[in-house]
């Protein structure tokens, strides 16, 4: 698929996504504005509840945004509709791994089906796509051995394998990763650390989501920092990391200490979250 180097392959400005709830509404994700250019990794941390999942599901139109707009390689998909939504992935343009690969993978279907499935459905024939699964393989590491067992036959860590290579199978333009590596043991996730960066390295735009500032800094190029639904900073992953501007993500960083040998110390973290804990009363919904 060549893709036009100069377009963003995700434009995403001014998202906006009000949940319901029994006593009124909860503003989830306010004006969020973000881009991703073609082979870039861009990361999103933020705690929890700050919003990442829903920045997501509304990108790949599973939350109907209340404004703003979403752009995926030049076609805006705002309010798409389920048919129109369904055409767009048929087109494997995007793809996407949850937290649980159990719940992207399904459970009656092999490993072999699992990656075929893709392929069908973007139209190409059954012995093109077993072709192309074996020759995929390789790139996310799997053994063959492993084709012809399910889901639960396997460790996580070749799950969360299973389920990349699933979303790559269809060399789409960007990938929308959801905490892929949390459910992971430290081994296991240093391995999934290093496939997404080798997919990087192959040129695949990806949104790699999660609340390890850690897990994101070994691999996106640029970091978002989301706090309580917004936005609050965005920069190359190293002046993030080096130079935080927001207090929000310099308690971030100042919490992960391998990141940074002089960590903050506790002091001085309790004074930004006095900062943050101010900032956040200011800035509430009335
Ligand atoms: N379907 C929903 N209905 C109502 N509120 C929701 C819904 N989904 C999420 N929320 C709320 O919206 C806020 C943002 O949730 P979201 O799942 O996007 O956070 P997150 O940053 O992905 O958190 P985590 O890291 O725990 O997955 C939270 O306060 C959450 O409780």
């Amino acid at each position: 698929m060549s893709a036009d180097p100069t377009r963003p392959v995700l434009d995403v400005t001014g998202l906006d996504v009000h949940y319901r709830r029994r006593h009124g509404r909860l503003h989830a994700l306010r004006a969020a504005t973000l881009s991703v250019a073609p082979g870039e990794t861009v990361g999103v941390i933020g705690e929890t509840g700050s919003g990442k999942s829903t920045l997501a599901r509304a990108v790949l139109g599973l939350v109907r945004p209340s404004a703003g707009r979403v752009v995926v390689a030049g076609e805006d998909v705002t309010g798409h509709s389920a048919r129109r939504w369904r055409a767009l992935r048929r087109r494997g343009v995007l793809q996407y791994v949850f937290q649980d690969p159990l719940r992207s993978l399904d459970p009656d279907l092999s490993v072999e089906e699992s990656l075929v499935e893709p392929l069908l459905i973007a139209g190409r024939t059954r012995a093109e796509a077993a072709a192309r699964v074996r020759a995929q393989l390789a790139r996310v590491h799997l053994d063959a051995a492993l084709l012809s067992r399910l889901p639960g036959e396997l460790s996580g860590g070749q799950r969360q394998r299973v389920a990349v290579a699933r979303a790559l199978v269809t060399d789409p333009e960007l990938v929308i990763l959801d905490e892929p590596v949390s459910a992971l043991d430290s081994a296991n996730r240093v391995r999934a650390l290093e496939l997404l960066k080798h997919l990087r390295d192959a040129g695949t735009a990806l949104l790699f989501i999660s609340h390890d500032l850690g897990s994101v800094a070994g691999v996106a190029d640029r970091i978002a920092v989301l706090y309580q639904g917004e936005i609050v900073e965005v920069g190359p992953a190293r002046s993030v990391v080096n130079a935080p501007r927001h207090p929000y993500t310099r308690l971030l960083v100042g919490s992960a200490p391998t990141l940074r040998s002089a960590a903050a110390d506790r002091t001085r973290r309790d004074a930004l979250r006095d900062l943050l804990h101010s900032a956040a009363h200011a800035t509430t919904d009335a």
